[in-house]
C-alpha cells in the first residue's frame, strides 16, 4: 500500500456480498460495483432464486453482459440454499466453479428469501459435502421468530443456531453476514478461523436512530436493521481491527425508490456508487489507513481461499459528490449518502 497525504494506492479490492439483482436493474446498478472492485460475491436472491447450476452459469453471462467493455470484474456466484438443497449439486457445481460458496437465509428473514431454509437439520448432507470439500456457507443470520424483537434477531441467531452449527461443522468455513451487533463481533472473534464476518459501510456508519432522523427514514432501513451506538462502534472497531476474520461486504441492496418510499417499504440500501470511497473516509476518520488495504483487498481472498488480485486502484483526495438519484429500470434508486460529498475519488 502507498499512501501519502493526497492519494492512496491498494491492491484492487473486492466486494465480498452484493446484490446486482436481474434484468434492467441488473444493467443499472453492475457497473458501479465493477468500476471499483475486481471481484463480488453475487448474492442469488433472486426471484426464483438461484438454486441449480446452470441458473447460476446463466445468471453469470447476464452479468458479464450488462458490463461495459474491458471491465476487467469477475462475479462469483452463490447457491442459494432450501429445504431441499442437494449435497450433490452443490458440490458438483464448487469442483466445477460455477459457486463459490453457499447461503443460507432463514426462511422470510429478508428480501426474496420466502424459499429459504425452515429447519437446518435438513441441511445436513448440503453441510457436510461443504465442510468435506471446503465451500464456504454465508449466513443472514437472524431469527424469523415474531416473538423476537427485531434488534435482537442477530443476538439470538448466534445462540439459537450459528453457535451449535459451528459446534456441529468445527471444519466448515461460515461467513457470518452484515453483522451489526456486539454480540457478532464477540462471536466471531471468539470462535476459531473457520469463521469470518463481513461489515457493511452502512453498518459502520449508521444507529439505528438514522432511520427515524426527524421522520421515517426509509433509505436507511435495511436487514439486519442498524442497532444501538454501542453496536455501530463495536462493528466500526473491528472492521479496523487488522484481524483477518473481517472484511469489506458492501450489501448493496437497490430497490426502485417507489418501493421504498412506501406505506411497507423494501429492506436494502444501496451504496454500490461509492462504496469504498465510503469506506475509506471511515478508516481515515478513525485513523486506521494503514488496515485498509488488508480489510478491502486481502483478508476476503484469503478466507475464501482465493489468490489476491492484481493490479492496484488509486484514490485521491477530491470530493465525490453522491447524486440525490439516480436513474434506473425505468425509474430510480436513491443511493446511500445521496446528496452528500465524500473526500475520496476513485483517480482516472
Ligand atoms: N440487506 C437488505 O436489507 N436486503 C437485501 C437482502 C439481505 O441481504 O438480507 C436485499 O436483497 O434487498
Ligand atoms: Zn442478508
Ligand atoms: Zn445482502
Amino acid at each position: 500500500m502507498v499512501t501519502d497525504p493526497s492519494r492512496i494506492t491498494i491492491r484492487r479490492p473486492d466486494d465480498w456480498h452484493v446484490h446486482l439483482r436481474d434484468g434492467e436493474m441488473l444493467r443499472a446498478v453492475a457497473p458501479y460495483t465493477a468500476r471499483q472492485f475486481a471481484r463480488a460475491i453475487v448474492m442469488p436472491n433472486l426471484v426464483p432464486p438461484v438454486t441449480r447450476i446452470d441458473a447460476a452459469s446463466a445468471y453469470r453471462d447476464r452479468i458479464l453482459a450488462a458490463l461495459p467493455d474491458g471491465h476487467g470484474f469477475t462475479p462469483l456466484m452463490t447457491c442459494y440454499l432450501t429445504d431441499d438443497a442437494d449435497a450433490e449439486e452443490i458440490a458438483r457445481g464448487f469442483a466445477e466453479g460455477v459457486w463459490v460458496a453457499a447461503k443460507l437465509y432463514p426462511a422470510n428473514a429478508t428480501t426474496n428469501s420466502a424459499h429459504g431454509v425452515t429447519d437446518i437439520a435438513r441441511l445436513r448432507p448440503a453441510l457436510e459435502a461443504m465442510q468435506r470439500i471446503g465451500m464456504p456457507l454465508l449466513v443472514h443470520g437472524e431469527v424469523t421468530d415474531p416473538a423476537v424483537d427485531i434488534f435482537d434477531r442477530e443476538a439470538v441467531f448466534i445462540e439459537r443456531t450459528l453457535a451449535p452449527l459451528a459446534r456441529d461443522f468445527p471444519a466448515l468455513k461460515i461467513v457470518f453476514e452484515h453483522i451489526t451487533t456486539a454480540e457478532a463481533v464477540a462471536f466471531v472473534e471468539g470462535a476459531g478461523p473457520t469463521i469470518a464476518a463481513t461489515v457493511t459501510p452502512h453498518h459502520m456508519m449508521l444507529n439505528r436512530n438514522a432511520i427515524f432522523e426527524g421522520g421515517i427514514r426509509p433509505h436507511a432501513y435495511c436487514l439486519p436493521v442498524a442497532k444501538r451506538e454501542r453496536h455501530r462502534v463495536a462493528v466500526r472497531r473491528a472492521a479496523m481491527s487488522g484481524s483477518p476474520k473481517f472484511f469489506l461486504g458492501t450489501d448493496s441492496a437497490p430497490h426502485a425508490v417507489e418501493r421504498k418510499e412506501a406505506a411497507c417499504g423494501c429492506a436494502g440500501i444501496f451504496n454500490a456508487p461509492f462504496a469504498i470511497e465510503s469506506y475509506l473516509e471511515m478508516f481515515e476518520e478513525d485513523g486506521a489507513i494503514d488496515r485498509f488495504e488488508a480489510f478491502a483487498s486481502e483478508n476476503g481472498p484469503n478466507f475464501y481461499g482465493l489468490p489476491l488480485n492484481d493490479g492496484t486502484i488509486t484514490l485521491e483526495r477530491r470530493a465525490s459528490e453522491v447524486p440525490t438519484s439516480l436513474p434506473a429500470a425505468g425509474t430510480a434508486i436513491i443511493p446511500f449518502q445521496a446528496g452528500g460529498t465524500l473526500r475520496w475519488r476513485i483517480a482516472g
